[in-house]
């Protein structure tokens, strides 16, 4: 069987294994919630949390989802040529040396909140051999998707491969609760195309500043989204084909580590526009995978708000984060947490003995 029959059967293989959430836990987690010592309802938001994860993993109450482990998928971008970020390429790479060391954003949060940090190599353009990573670089960055498919479709299942991969090899290791992370300079191009192609919505809403671009970068940069979703036209119900239209590597092994959540009932929770868009990629391929998916937080980047939208999710915080790395979905940890151990740990008003 040649290589790519080989990957092209792969997807299939782990869309078959996605069922949606268990109705039956989802109902008796409702049940509990409301036998719980506490008004019905006080616990907001925080109770459909519990019952979507009771639904998730099939059981009520669940247990704890930990420990919990963010995966930074790190990428460039050729469309990066097009000066659409004010940062240059090998701040990617450098940026993994900084998350080796621990010395980002996201390992600080991660510290604080009892998550592990890996970090992956999918597709950096500058070598980074020489660092404690998980080396999966299917090319080194994408092509220009101002003027060519970003990949092939080889190189978008390898990508997603290494997702489904890393997140079955994860829940093999014992982790329970799965966060996305991402590094790629210019991806913020990319989520743009990808939001508007499964969205609808025109570039101009989905374009947003990135790591913070002036007026004239962010017109031209949404001229240069406006221009590809002409030029690539893809359809929403082609999501492999949007990948290769678009990228990035990154987004790719996202929707396949999504993918890897939902097959295996644990949650994953997503953290900003990037993973907003490649959440829209897994749920054009399988709609379940939405129910394993928790809004870790909204970014400020505009097209994240769209891309909640047609995911149906609402995001646990709202801070005017707009860095990525991982760092709203870190955050929005605890929330979880805690949503689950109420629903797991408090006493029932029989318990208590209080009348209720
Ligand atoms: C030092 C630094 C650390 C970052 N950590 C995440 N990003 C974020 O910014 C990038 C996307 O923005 P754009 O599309 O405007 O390039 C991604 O790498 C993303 O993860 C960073 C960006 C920089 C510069
Ligand atoms: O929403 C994000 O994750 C984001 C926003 C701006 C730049 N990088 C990431």
């Amino acid at each position: 069987m040649s290589r790519r029959r080989r990957v092209e059967d792969l997807v299939e293989e782990y869309l078959e294994r996605i069922r949606p959430a268990d109705p039956a836990a989802m109902r008796a987690a409702e049940e509990r919630q409301a036998a719980l010592t506490k008004p019905a309802g006080s616990l907001g938001v925080l109770e459909e949390l519990s019952v979507r994860v009771a639904g998730m993993t099939g059981t009520c109450p669940p247990a704890v989802p930990a420990p919990a482990v963010v995966t930074v998928f790190a990428a460039d971008h050729g469309v990066h040529a097009q000066n659409v970020s004010p940062w240059p390429q090998e701040v990617t790479a450098a940026m993994l040396a900084n998350f080796a060391a621990g010395g980002a954003a996201v390992n600080a949060f991660a510290k604080n909140n009892g998550v592990d940090v890996r970090v992956v190599d999918v597709g950096v353009a500058t070598p980074v051999d020489q660092l404690d990573i998980v080396h999966a670089n299917v090319r080194p960055g994408t092509r220009d998707l101002s003027q060519t498919e970003a990949l092939t479709e080889d190189e978008v299942r390898a990508a997603v491969a290494v997702g489904f991969e890393l997140a079955e090899s994860l829940v093999r290791d014992g982790y329970r609760c799965l966060l996305t992370g991402d590094m790629g300079i210019a991806n913020t191009t990319a989520s743009a195309a990808l939001i508007a192609t499964f969205t609808g919505a025109t570039a101009a809403v989905v374009t947003g500043r990135g790591t913070g671009i002036d007026d004239a970068t962010l017109a031209h940069k949404t001229a240069i989204v406006e221009a590809a979703l002409v030029r690539h036209a893809v359809p929403p119900t082609e999501p492999l084909k949007a990948l290769q239209a678009y990228g990035g590597l990154e987004h790719a092994a996202l929707a396949g580590y999504i993918l890897g959540a939902a097959a295996n009932q644990v949650p994953v929770i997503l953290d900003g526009v990037i993973a907003g868009a490649a959440a829209l990629v897994a749920q054009a391929l399988h709609p379940a995978a939405v129910d394993y998916c928790v809004a870790g937080h909204r970014s400020a980047e505009p097209g994240h708000a769209v891309a909640l939208k047609t995911l149906g999710l609402q995001p646990l915080v709202d801070l005017d984060l707009r860095l990525g790395e991982g760092t709203g979905a870190v955050l929005a940890y605890p929330i979880l947490s805690c949503a689950v151990r109420a629903l797991a740990e408090m006493a029932t008003f029989e318990d208590a003995g209080i009348s209720s």
